[in-house]
């Protein structure tokens, strides 16, 4: 078991070279929101740009341009159409797939195209939606950096493990069988690589809000897209997510305050390399 704390998160957190640019902070693509779940995209994208992701683009139901540009002008929009996401997937370092995506056949739709490009210098981040949309129609995966984000009913579709069987021992055993990185979320969250058990140490009850998941998504795929994907990675991405929600000392830590946050928390974080 590996605890996950600031100074953990210290090691992973970056200064950024001088002659650092947009490119080399990596491309992230957020496959998210439909016309009722906009907010997911919106939040999962705010994360990501916050936390410091060089290019974001957002592929969202059309209904949900409008706002994400006024919200976050820094991101790009598209639509789902193969057509024009196919060059975009193809370019990503980062994909996110699921934030609000619905269970639609236009949410399959692009979830098999997203899985059908995926390759393998790609870190694939596999939310919301498309957790449930994989655990039903089991598809073949990419041969990609695959990381699931579920909370504990998520993980009992994948995996069939009820909540109150979801110890350590029985988490390893069902996720041997799959590919990637697990992010079982939770009070506390454990990440799983197949060998070792990351357990964090942040994070608190203000967190149990709608949207806290789908800002957690944007977090870890810009953390990848900076310094590298690997459970260590991850693992900080999880806990600066979680701490500076703590950092906020509000009752309920909104999510779109948590992302707000990032940039200044991150700075400390980076602050501390000499
Ligand atoms: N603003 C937006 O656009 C938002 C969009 N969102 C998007 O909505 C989509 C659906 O996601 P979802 O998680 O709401 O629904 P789903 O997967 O059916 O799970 C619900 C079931 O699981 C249970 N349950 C949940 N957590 C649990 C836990 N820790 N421990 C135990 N039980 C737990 C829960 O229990 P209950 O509440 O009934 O007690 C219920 O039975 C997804 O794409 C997401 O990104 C949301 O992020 C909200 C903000
Ligand atoms: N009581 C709690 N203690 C610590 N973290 C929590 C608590 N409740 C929620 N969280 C965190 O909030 C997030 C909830 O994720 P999720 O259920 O997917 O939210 P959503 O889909 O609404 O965005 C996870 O990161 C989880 O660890
Ligand atoms: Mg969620």
């Amino acid at each position: 078991m590996i605890v996950v704390d600031r100074a953990f998160t210290e090691r992973v957190v970056k200064k950024r070279p001088i002659a650092s640019y947009k490119g080399k902070m990596g491309r992230v693509v957020i496959v998210a929101g439909n016309d009722r779940f906009g907010g997911a995209a919106i939040m999962s994208a705010t994360a990501a740009v916050y936390a410091g992701a060089g290019l974001t683009t957002v592929a969202t139901n059309p209904d949900n341009w409008t706002a994400l540009h006024a919200r976050l002008p820094e991101a790009m929009v598209t639509d789902l159409q193969a057509e024009t996401l196919t060059p975009l997937l193809t370019n990503a370092d980062v994909i996110v797939v699921g934030p609000g995506l619905g269970e639609d056949a236009a949410a399959k739709s692009v979830l098999n195209l997203v899985l059908k490009t995926a390759s393998k210098d790609q870190a694939l981040i596999i939310d919301g939606s498309a957790i449930t949309l994989c655990s039903q129609d089991r598809p073949q995966m990419p041969n990609a950096k695959i990381i699931w984000t579920p909370h504990a009913v998520e993980w009992q579709r994948m995996s069939g493990l009820t909540p109150s069987q979801q110890d350590d021992k029985e988490n390893q055993k069902a996720f041997a069988k799959m590919a990637g990185t697990l992010v079982l979320k939770g009070s506390p969250t454990r990440t799983y690589n197949g060998k070792d058990v990351f357990l964090n140490t942040s994070g608190s009850p203000a967190m149990a809000t709608g949207g806290s998941g789908d800002t957690l998504t944007g977090v870890i795929a810009a953390f990848c897209a900076q310094f590298g994907t690997n459970a260590q990675t991850i693992a900080a991405a999880v806990w600066t997510h979680s701490a500076a929600a703590d950092n906020l000392h509000e009752y309920v830590a909104l999510p779109t305050r948590v992302a707000a946050s990032l940039p200044a928390f991150m700075a400390e974080l980076a602050a501390t390399q000499s």
